[in-house]
């Protein structure tokens, strides 16, 4: 069920591979930039943008072509779907006879939380290879997570591409499509816990007294350096088991010290019955996402 593979391990498979991104939103431009940032030729992707000033903002800041969704799609081998849920079945029809016209099979990546792959399969000719991600903001700064998932008519080598496409973004994982609604509560919506996260502590140290500038260097870097301790720990052992997270906690937390006096108040304040229920209600709306439309 899941396959990992850690960014770099990149092939060549892409160099040419023409990407049409529609809807050059907060998502779409993270996969733009990263995709850019990690050495993609810029004339490879195309974006189109309903938003007339958002696409020429696009166009300026990265040095891509904006195109009708139809030009895009027509365009590219690969058609990213980077528009609200509610968005997709009219981005979809916008460019309907594409699929029809091509002699080349294109691929449907849907980036979309929420929609199943064979609801987005009954928006496309049949046969069309669709292929659903959940991928998250970090691609911006090429640290992103991305679970794929295949429809129905994609193939093994369909996946493999997709995958390997998103490689310079980040990290790649393949799931059954089942996992995708509580993927998207964890990895999908995750970076927004971790900034209220970093919002919260960066309030409570000012109320501690600290300046507002000096707090936000001090909790920023502190998770910085945290995360990175996983990643130096996976490569030390080839593996990254859920109890490194315990360990670590342990090795800061001296007895009768301020940390466990801190992550006492954590348990008496119901933290873990917070993470617990925000994720699942994460779950719930995506569930939700794929029954509204
Ligand atoms: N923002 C995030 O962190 C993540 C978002 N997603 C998914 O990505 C999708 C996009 O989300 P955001 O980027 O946050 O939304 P957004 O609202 O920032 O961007 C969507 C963009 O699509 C454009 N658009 C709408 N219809 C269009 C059409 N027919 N043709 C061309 N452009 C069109 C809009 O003008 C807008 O700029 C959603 O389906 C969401 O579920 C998935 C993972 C993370
Ligand atoms: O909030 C949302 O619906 C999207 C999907 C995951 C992150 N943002």
């Amino acid at each position: 069920m899941f396959i990992s593979r850690l960014p770099g391990s990149r092939g060549t498979l892409h160099a040419m591979t023409n990407i049409a991104v529609i809807g050059g939103g907060r998502i779409g431009e993270a996969l733009i930039a990263g995709l850019l940032a990690s050495g993609r030729d810029p004339r490879t992707v195309f974006v189109s943008e309903k938003s007339s000033e958002r696409a020429t903002q696009l166009s300026r800041r990265f040095g891509i072509r904006t195109l009708s969704a139809r030009d895009a799609a027509e365009a590219a081998d690969t058609i990213v779907v980077a528009v609200k849920p509610g968005d997709v079945e009219s981005a979809l029809s916008e460019i309907g006879d594409v699929f029809e016209l091509s002699d080349n099979d294109k691929v449907v990546v849907s980036l979309a939380a929420g929609l199943s792959t064979s609801w987005l399969e009954s928006k496309v000719p049949a046969g069309t290879a669709v292929v659903r991600v959940m991928p998250n903001t970090p691609m911006l700064v090429g640290k992103g997570m991305c679970v794929v998932s295949a429809g129905r008519y994609a193939t093994d080598e369909n996946v493999a591409f997709v995958s390997e496409l998103l490689e310079p973004v980040g990290r790649v994982a393949v799931m059954a499509e089942s996992a995708l609604d509580a993927v998207t509560a964890v990895s999908g919506s995750g970076p927004a816990y971790f900034f209220l996260m970093v919002e919260a502590m960066v309030d409570a140290a000012v109320a501690l007294g600290l300046p507002r500038p000096a707090a936000m260097e001090l909790v920023v870097q502190t998770f910085l350096g945290s995360a990175e301790m996983f990643l130096a720990e996976e490569k030390q052992t080839g593996t990254l088991p859920s109890a490194v997270a315990s360990e670590l906690r342990y090795a800061v937390t001296s007895p009768g010290g301020t940390t466990a006096a801190a992550l006492a108040e954590f348990e008496r304040q119901g933290f873990r019955a917070a993470v617990l229920d925000a994720l699942g209600a994460a779950r719930d709306r995506s569930v939700k996402l794929g029954e509204l439309y």
